[in-house]
């Protein structure tokens, strides 16, 4: 958007409305897959296209970071079945998630939604699943300050499944530090709780 100047009355145009390049893009892949732009269905599907990229690599996930100084006396939180979508970097085609995350408070403990918050905020972006966890599993331990992170994912990625081998398929990527290092009893835990049945 930019604000024009009127030489004649001196005062200032209503701002007008600049064309996103995004539009453009969108217009020359139409035309490149033999569409013609112009055509009813299509008319409006640049500027959606350019609305929708936007709003992908513009996310804001919000305030990641309120906590609570509740004595926890070493307990373990886990969230599990956070739901969403990420992009793969290498085809710029969707894979869902279900993630898992988990931690030892040290002191105080992070609010409930800021799990998803962070999750999101890293799956807005050009991503592969495997540093997607660990994108999710810095943030936690920077946030929490707690060395005992676990973060499980698990996804179908449509590069995989609607093109190229055209084979759906359940892909798990995981990061486990401190506690959840060790097999043991802890990491079972989560285990469970990420992959139930
Ligand atoms: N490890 C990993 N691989 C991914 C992820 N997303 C996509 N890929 C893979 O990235 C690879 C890219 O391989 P290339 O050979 O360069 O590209 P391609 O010819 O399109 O490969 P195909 O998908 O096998 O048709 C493929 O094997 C994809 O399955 C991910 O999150 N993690
Ligand atoms: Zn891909």
């Amino acid at each position: 958007m930019t604000t024009t100047h009127d030489e004649r009355t001196g005062t200032a145009n209503e701002p007008e409305q600049t064309r996103d390049p995004l539009e453009d893009i969108a217009r020359q892949l139409l035309v490149e897959i033999g569409e013609n732009p112009d055509r009813d269905g299509l008319k409006e599907t640049p500027a959606r296209f350019a609305r929708w990229w936007r709003e992908f690599s513009q996310y804001d996930a919000g305030n990641t970071s309120t906590s609570f100084p509740i004595s926890t006396s070493g307990q373990m939180v886990m969230v599990g079945d956070i739901r969403l979508w990420s992009l793969c970097e290498h085809h710029l085609l969707p894979f869902n998630c279900s993630v898992t995350i988990a931690y030892r408070p040290l002191g105080d403990v992070l609010g409930l939604s800021k799990f998803a918050r962070i999750a999101h905020r890293h799956a807005h972006r050009l991503q592969v699943q495997e540093r997607l966890v660990q994108d999710i599993a810095d943030e936690v331990g920077a946030v929490t300050g707690s060395p005992d992170v676990a973060v499980v994912a698990q996804g179908e990625h449509l590069c995989m499944s609607m093109r190229g081998i055209r084979t759906p398929a359940r892909m798990t990527s995981s990061v486990f530090r401190g506690v959840f290092e060790e097999y043991g009893p802890v990491r079972q835990e989560l285990i469970a709780i990420a992959f139930p049945g």
